[in-house]
């Protein structure tokens, strides 16, 4: 790794850069299993109370329900949302990476590139998802001999019951509010980057690590902040007709969310969102800065 005021031009070659990223998502699932209980269950009065409960009831290897899809997925994930973003850009402002430093673009051009590839990455994020959720919501411990077995049994077993279920538009429940929370939030979240990696370098010279580092996990915090609400309803959303009611679409979801919740309801996981989302965004940039750089 460069030091931490060198520039990341001047570190080409390095290649792989997709271990940080999966080693942020597995350092950051637990708080999202965690975030993901609070928002559609009851039964936790806080953060603390949640995770006693899932230590006490599921030991640590609750906290990682889950999380085999997110790493299978990831690469793919992030690779559309990095590329079509790049590539937007690219057509938006007709320069290269590299000139770009010189000639920075508009943040009107960063926001619709960023809102393109929350568009776009929302449809292949959406099935995985849905079956994150799902597991990360089965609150039965292991399997111990004699108790009954828990709905899915892992993550192949968990899709091909929603399939055989539901057909494959079973695999997008939740879509359309995924989609609504991911294409503005994205945009907001390649603006925060670009804005605070633009205040803390000076023109025309690439940011240095530690910038990239702090960017990103500013980036990420921002984008979580306000894309919370919609989180909310979305995993209520995929949730639906589970554990509890079933919503007639995402309006009701959110109407009768507030009328038993109180408008609170928005803001559920939000501390803890904002605590992964630090860690795991600023490996994101950094890896995303490595490859740029080592592609050339
Ligand atoms: C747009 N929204 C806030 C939902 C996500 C933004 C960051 C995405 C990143 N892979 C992460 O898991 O933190």
């Amino acid at each position: 790794m460069t030091g931490a005021g060198e520039s990341l031009v001047n570190n080409p070659g390095r290649r792989r850069a997709s271990g940080p990223g999966a080693l942020g998502l597995v350092l950051g699932h637990p708080f999202d299993t965690v975030k993901v209980r609070l928002q559609t269950q009851t039964t936790y009065q806080g953060i603390i109370d949640c995770m006693v409960k899932t230590y006490r009831h599921e030991s640590l290897l609750g906290f990682f329900k889950g999380m085999s899809f997110p790493i299978v997925s990831i690469a793919v994930v992030n690779s559309v949302l990095f590329g079509v973003y790049s590539n937007a850009l690219l057509a938006l402002t007709a320069t290269s990476h590299q000139e770009r430093r010189a000639q920075p673009p508009s943040y009107t051009h960063v926001f619709i590139a960023g809102c393109t590839g929350g568009f776009l990455q929302a449809y292949c994020l959406a099935p995985f998802d849905l079956i994150k959720v799902r597991l990360q919501n089965q609150t039965e411990p292991r399997a111990q001999p004699g108790s009954p077995p828990p709905r899915y049994r892992g993550p192949v077993h968990c899709a091909a019951s929603i399939f055989q279920a539901e057909g494959p538009r079973g695999l997008f429940r939740g879509a359309w509010a995924l989609t609504l929370r991911d294409t503005p939030t994205l945009g907001i979240y390649f603006v925060t980057y670009e804005w605070l990696c633009h205040q803390s370098t000076p023109d025309g010279q690439n940011p240095s690590s530690a910038t990239v580092l702090v960017a990103g996990g500013f980036a990420g915090i921002t984008s979580w902040v306000t894309a919370t609400p919609l989180d909310v309803i979305k995993s209520r959303m995929q949730m639906a007709g589970l554990e509890q009611r079933a919503y007639r679409g995402l309006l009701d979801c959110v109407v009768s969310s507030v009328r038993q919740e109180g408008l609170g309801v928005f803001f559920r996981g939000l501390t803890i969102n904002s605590a992964r989302a630090f860690p795991v965004n600023a490996v994101t940039f950094l890896s995303y800065e490595y490859l740029l750089h080592s592609w050339g």
